[in-house]
């Protein structure tokens, strides 16, 4: 059995990113760029004007009173074609250009106009209003590096920057299937001793909130040929990681651990954590397996813990950098720490400018409300000191706050 850190790294040492593929940017949301986006302009492409008012070349001093006489008008759009001299104005307005000899922008709340003149109703003691060409990037800058998947707010930065596509890294393809020939589908009449599969139903959310594809193979039955079928139906469907469901562990008819053993090389076997001590990963030529153990609180924890990291390693990132430690103080006492790293579900809420951390009290693995409850896991390390009500504690979190 491994630590989990040693999990980790043995998941980031085998992963290796995946091809790249064009993205429109209408379409980018949530991919993982594979190289650094470039801007292709500078933006302002030129000096601006941030308010409507009056462009002029600003006379030191410039009291209220002074008078310029307004020589043209540059609509946004419309750049005007002269130069603005001493005792000159130019109508303007926020975001057109700003006119050759021209270093200030008058508000036209400070103005009074009467013609072809303008009058100062305010003083201008410094230059003012006028937004610099290549004030937010110029061409040929690294907007976003490689590696960073895209928010809402880099699609408007890209196409502000002129870039209609972007390369990104293939969305990973994870097929996964359950295995037991107790397991149903929902709606069921149910027959006694059968279960209703519940797992695949979270991690199709969860594999497409962490930005790959996924493919519910549905569930093997209880024999070594249904699982051999499974992983060949992965395969003819291209899935860079097969993830089985159960059949992990030491029971007769745990036969999907056995299958994959055959197929790829097995980089572990178990891990020293709780819940998920069956959780497997291995490699193959074709692509990778991670195992997620059969109770369904133990695979959608292990699904977080080591699936999404898989996930970040295929995508040009650091499988460390997916699920960030931070910090809550404790609301709850919590007892001493087993034998094995232990990931408790957990709420974090943001109390009086802090985060705040309850642990469920309720952690048997084969729970699913408590877990549908929580929003984090409250990570314990092996052997732990008990620690009372407001302490510090770490966590992850898998959820909105
Ligand atoms: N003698 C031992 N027994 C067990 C050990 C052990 O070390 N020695 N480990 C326990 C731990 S820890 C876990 S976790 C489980 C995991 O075993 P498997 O991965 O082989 O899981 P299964 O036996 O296939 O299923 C366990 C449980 O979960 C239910 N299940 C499975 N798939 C689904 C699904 N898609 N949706 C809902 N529920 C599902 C299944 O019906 C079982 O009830 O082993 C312990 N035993
Ligand atoms: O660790 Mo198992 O994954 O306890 O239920």
């Amino acid at each position: 059995m491994i630590l989990v850190q040693e999990a980790l790294a043995r998941i980031a040492s085998a992963a290796r990113p995946l091809g790249e593929e064009t993205a429109a940017l209408a379409e980018a949301q949530g991919r993982v760029l594979a190289l650094p986006a470039r801007a292709g302009l500078t933006h302002p492409p030129a000096a601006v004007s941030a308010m409507d008012g009056y462009a002029v070349r600003r006379p030191d001093p410039c009291p209220p009173g002074t008078r310029f006489t307004v020589i043209g008008g540059a609509p946004a759009g419309a750049p005007f074609a002269g130069s603005v001299g001493p005792g000159e104005a130019v109508r303007i307005f926020t975001g057109s250009v700003l006119p050759d000899g021209a270093d200030h922008v008058v508000m036209q709340e400070e103005t009074e106009r009467a013609g072809g003149e303008v009058r100062l109703t305010a003083g201008q003691p410094e230059a003012r209003n006028v937004r610099p060409a290549g004030g937010d990037f110029a061409a040929g800058d690294v907007l976003l590096p490689r590696g960073r998947a895209l928010s809402a707010v880099d699609l408007a930065l890209l196409a502000a920057a002129n870039l209609p596509s972007v390369t990104v890294f293939r969305r990973p393809k994870i097929a996964y299937f359950s295995n037991g020939d107790e397991l149903v589908p929902p709606g069921s009449d149910l027959a006694p001793g059968q279960v209703v599969t519940s797992t695949p139903f979270a991690l199709s959310g969860l594999l497409r909130d962490w930005g790959a594809a996924p493919l519910n193979l549905g569930t093997a039955g209880d024999t070594p040929a249904s699982v051999e079928a499974m992983f060949d139906r992965a395969e003819a469907e291209g899935a860079d990681v097969v993830v089985p469901i159960g059949g992990a562990s030491v029971g007769d008819y745990d036969f999907a651990k056995a299958a994959g053993r055959t197929r790829f090389d097995l980089a572990f076997e178990k891990v020293a954590v709780r819940p998920g001590k069956p959780v497997w990963f291995g490699k193959s030529g074709k692509g990778y397996v991670l195992g997620l153990p059969g109770n369904p609180a133990s695979a959608l924890a292990c699904a977080v813990l080591f699936l999404k990291p898989l996930l970040y390693a295929l995508t040009g990132r650091d499988a460390l950098a997916a699920n960030p430690i931070v910090e809550a103080t404790l609301t709850a006492p919590v007892g001493q720490g087993s034998g094995r790293e232990h990931y408790m579900r957990a709420v974090v809420r943001a109390q009086d400018g802090i985060l705040a951390v309850t642990p469920q009290s309720a952690q048997d693995t084969s729970l699913l409300s408590p877990f549908a409850a929580s929003n984090a896991l409250l990570r314990r390390m092996a052997g732990a000191p008990a620690a009372e009500t407001g302490e510090r504690a770490e966590v992850i979190l898998f959820g909105p706050l």
